[in-house]
C-alpha cells in the first residue's frame, strides 16, 4: 500500500483531494492545526511513524498581496517549509509532490511558457514559491515532482470564481482587470490528475510539469463568464492592472505550456469553460 499524505488539507485543493480520497485508508491529510509544518521535528516523526511513502504537499503561503507585506511568513513556508519538507522525503526514501505556481513568470512571453522557461517572479509570493522550487531541484528527489499550475478555483475556501459571484450578487457593474491573462484551473480537475496519474511516477531526479485548464483568458473574461453563467445583472467593465492598484504586481502573461503534462502522461485536459460552467452549478446547487 503506498502511504499517501496530504498537507494543507483544508485549502483548496487539499479539501478537493480529500473529497476524492478520504476514506481510501492509504491516504491521510493533516491541517496546520493538526500539524504545523514550521515544527520539522514532528514533520519527520509524522513521515516516520506512519510509514509515509508519498507526500502531496498543498500547504503554502497564497495571499499574493499580504506576502508583500508579510514577506518573511510567506518565505518560511513556501521555502524554507520546503525546503525542510525536501530533506526529510529524502532522508526517509518519500516521492514529493509540490504544488507551485504561474506567478514564478514575469509575464512578459507571448506565448506559453514552457516548463524549461526561465523563472523572474515579480512578487513575494511567487520569488518565495520559486526560491522553494529550487530547493527542492537543488535535493534532485528521485520519483518527484514540483507541479506548477495556475488560478485555481473551486467551491472551497475563497477564490477569485466565488468573490464575482459575491461581487455579482451586491453590485450593478465590477470593475476587472483585462490586460493580465492566464488559464483557469479547477482544483477538482487538478486533484484528479494528480491520484489517477501522479502516485507512482518514476523518475531519477525532481522533475517539474505544468497543469492548467486549456484554453486561456484574462481576469476581465473569466469575471464575464462567471457573471452570464450565474445570470447574474452585473455588468463587468474592463480596465488595464494600472487601474486597478494592489500591493503586489501580477504577471501580464502567466500562460503554462502543458504539453510535456499532456504527452508523457498522455492526458487530455478539460477547457477552462466548461470546468467554470460545472463549478458554478455545484456553487449554485449548494447555495
Ligand atoms: N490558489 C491558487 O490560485 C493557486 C495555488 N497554487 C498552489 O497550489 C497549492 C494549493 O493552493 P490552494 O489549495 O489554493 O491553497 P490554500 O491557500 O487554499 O491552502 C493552503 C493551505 O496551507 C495551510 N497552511 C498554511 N500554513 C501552514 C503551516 N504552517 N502548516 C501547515 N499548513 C499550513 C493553510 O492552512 P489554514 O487553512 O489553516 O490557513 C491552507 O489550508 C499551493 O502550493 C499554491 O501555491 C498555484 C497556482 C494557483
Ligand atoms: C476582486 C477583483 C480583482 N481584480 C483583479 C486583481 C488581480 O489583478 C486579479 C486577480 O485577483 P485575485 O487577488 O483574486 O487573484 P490572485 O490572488 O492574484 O490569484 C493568484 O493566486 C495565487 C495563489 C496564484 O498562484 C496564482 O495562480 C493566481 O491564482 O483580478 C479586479 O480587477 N477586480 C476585482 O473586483
Amino acid at each position: 500500500m503506498n502511504r499517501v499524505w496530504v498537507t494543507g488539507a483544508n485549502g483548496q485543493l487539499g479539501r478537493c483531494l480529500q473529497a476524492l480520497k478520504k476514506e481510501d485508508p492509504s491516504f491521510c491529510f493533516t491541517t496546520r492545526e493538526q500539524l504545523d509544518l514550521r515544527d520539522i521535528a514532528m514533520v519527520a516523526q509524522f513521515v516516520e511513524q506512519n510509514r509515509i511513502q508519498t507526500v502531496i504537499n498543498c500547504a503554502a503561503y497564497t495571499a499574493v498581496d499580504a506576502a508583500e507585506i508579510y514577506a518573511e511568513a510567506a518565505y518560511e513556508l513556501n521555502r524554507d517549509v520546503v525546503a525542510n519538507l525536501g530533506r526529510i522525503c529524502k532522508r526517509f526514501s518519500v516521492r514529493l509532490i509540490h504544488l507551485s505556481t504561474d506567478y514564478v513568470f514575469d509575464g512578459q512571453a507571448y506565448r506559453p511558457y514552457p516548463t524549461t522557461a526561465a523563472c523572474g517572479p515579480i512578487n513575494v509570493y511567487g520569488r518565495s514559491k520559486w526560491e522553494g522550487e529550487e530547493a527542492l531541484r537543488a535535493l534532485a528527489l528521485p520519483n518527484s515532482l514540483i507541479l506548477r499550475t495556475s488560478w485555481l478555483y473551486s467551491v472551497y475556501g475563497s477564490n477569485f470564481v466565488k468573490t464575482m459571484l459575491r461581487l455579482g450578487q451586491l453590485q450593478e457593474e465590477v470593475q476587472v482587470v483585462a490586460d493580465q491573462v492566464g488559464r483557469p484551473t479547477c482544483a477538482e480537475d487538478l486533484a484528479r490528475f494528480i491520484v489517477t496519474q501522479l502516485l507512482d511516477f518514476e523518475s531519477s531526479q525532481t522533475e517539474t510539469y505544468h497543469y492548467a485548464n486549456a484554453g486561456l483568458c484574462s481576469w476581465y473574461d473569466l469575471a464575464v463568464h462567471i457573471m452570464q453563467n450565474s445570470k447574474s445583472a452585473c455588468r463587468v467593465a474592463p480596465i488595464p492592472a494600472s487601474a486597478y492598484a494592489t500591493p503586489a504586481a501580477r504577471p501580464y502573461y502567466s500562460v503554462l505550456d502543458t504539453e510535456r503534462t499532456q504527452k508523457d502522461f498522455k492526458v487530455r485536459l478539460p477547457y477552462w469553460n466548461s470546468s467554470l460552467t460545472r463549478c458554478i452549478s455545484q456553487l449554485q446547487a449548494t447555495g
